[in-house]
């Protein structure tokens, strides 16, 4: 029966090094969306976008049967996360 959990938890590890890696690919696009919201000369918020990405992962989540509330909430903190890397990349920019 050990066996049998450690081979799911390897499954489980593996599927968390994917996403991690994609959170970190999402990451590093901040800097590319700060420079030209910059050059633009336009906010880093930008709400229409966000309820864009808000309604798609809820219907994402309906078709992959996720909790829509998980699905936004994780998406909450990306996107958070996003604006933060933003801010901090061109407060570092800036100053140079
Ligand atoms: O697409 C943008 O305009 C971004 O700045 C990226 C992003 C996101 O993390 O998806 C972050 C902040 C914005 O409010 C909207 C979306």
């Amino acid at each position: 029966m050990t066996e049998e959990l450690n081979e799911i938890r390897k499954k489980i590890d593996e599927i968390d090094s994917k996403i991690l890696e994609l959170i970190a690919k999402r990451n590093s696009l901040a800097k590319d969306v700060a420079e030209i919201k910059s050059k633009m000369g336009i906010p880093i918020n930008d709400e229409e976008r966000e309820k864009y990405i808000y309604d798609r992962i809820r219907k994402l989540c309906r078709e992959h049967k996720v909790d829509e509330n998980i699905g936004v909430q994780i998406f909450k903190i990306l996107i958070e996360h996003n604006k933060h890397l933003q801010k901090q990349y061109l407060s570092e920019t800036q100053q140079k």
